[in-house]
């Protein structure tokens, strides 16, 4: 939040009084940032997600869906709190990976806290105390989250809770760790209440009822994604990355009682022809079906009628090729 100098002040009294608030926010407010880390399949997006109440980050079962950056905002009477869903935090191995850990850490440095997600369904790995490592350097305050608490019974998650106890220990101890399940919306009141008292007092920062402030041409791209994804999850690992072309609404008459019809143009990248066939299918059987899929989501998102036309497009090592990645928003 900016707050206005002296000089952008105007000089009476009254007028001064029309930029502060009317109604104020209530006594004991508080707003800020959090930010969701975890390795590939945490439960981040889908925790996130909970959190929000209102599907915002799309989630599949498979590891590093999420490449973009996007914000669930929490509304409550007491605060507001905008949540950071990152990409998994992994180690660089292409130009993409490099991109993704800096975003990751500066991140980081920038929220009011951090929430790690250790699912319960898993013992504590490598992959975590990587990112537990990398964690103890920050400063922020950190909260572990032991995730799919329901996928596991109690004896089990008493002591995966003591293992996650121990990492703490072992990198930078947890300001709290708390039990939760998104799927059955178990404890997530208590994390919201957790997550709020770490935040400093202050104003909401966005207007209530938002609840994502991701461009919609992003969660067009990713639903389109996640429908391209959809059954041959093994065959098309990362190699697959989704660019809305162009959002055009189509003309027509004033008196028509019909709602607006959105042509949406959308490219999927692939890097091999291989891939390329495995994205159309026989006779361009499956890309009909990935085109109805997505148009089915990007109605309900975007609450109009859209007529969808994808195109699959070969771009060889688009995941090291810097300009390409600019294009594609990375
Ligand atoms: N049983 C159970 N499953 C969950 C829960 N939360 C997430 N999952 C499942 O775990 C899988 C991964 O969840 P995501 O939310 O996509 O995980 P993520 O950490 O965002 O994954 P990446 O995008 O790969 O980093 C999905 O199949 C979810 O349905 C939970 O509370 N309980």
């Amino acid at each position: 939040m900016r707050f206005p100098d002296e000089s952008e002040l105007p000089a009476d009294a009254d007028a001064l009084a029309g930029l502060v608030p009317a109604s104020g926010w209530p006594e004991g407010f508080r707003s800020g940032f959090a930010c969701v880390v975890g390795r590939p399949n945490a439960g981040k997006s889908t925790l996130t997600n909970a959190l929000v109440g209102e599907k915002v980050a799309i989630t599949s079962g498979r590891p590093q869906t999420t490449r973009h950056t996007v914000r669930g905002i929490v509304h409550r009477e007491d605060g507001q709190l905008v949540l950071v869903d990152t990409p998994g935090l992994h180690r660089p191995r292409t130009l993409l990976g490099q991109r993704l850990n800096d975003l990751v850490a500066e991140t980081l440095a920038e929220v009011d806290v951090i929430v790690f997600c250790l699912p319960a369904d898993q013992k504590i790995g490598p992959g975590d105390r990587h990112i537990a490592r990398d964690l103890a350097d920050q400063r922020t305050p950190l909260v572990a989250v032991a995730t799919k608490a329901d996928a596991v019974p109690r004896e089990r998650l008493a002591e995966h809770l003591l293992a996650v106890d121990r990492l703490g220990r072992e990198h930078r101890e947890f300001a709290d760790i708390v039990p939760v399940s998104a799927i059955t919306g178990e404890q997530i009141d208590v994390l919201t209440d957790v997550l709020l008292a770490h935040l400093p007092a202050g104003p909401p920062l966005y207007p209530a009822g938002e609840l994502t402030d991701e461009p919609e041409q992003v969660m067009i791209a990713e639903l389109v994604r996640e429908a391209a994804l959809e059954g041959v999850r093994d065959e098309l690992p990362h190699s697959l990355a989704v660019l809305v072309d162009e959002v055009i609404e189509r003309p027509r008459a004033e008196d028509d009682p019909r709602p607006p019809m959105l042509d949406v143009h959308v490219s999927i990248y692939v890097e091999r022809s291989s891939q390329k066939a495995i994205v159309i299918g026989r006779g361009g059987e499956r890309l009909r079906a990935v085109g109805t899929r997505a148009r089915k989501g990007i109605e309900a998102l975007l609450g109009t009628r859209v007529y969808l036309d994808l195109h699959v497009r070969v771009a060889k090592d688009w995941q090291r090729d810097p300009k390409l990645l600019g294009r594609l928003g990375f």
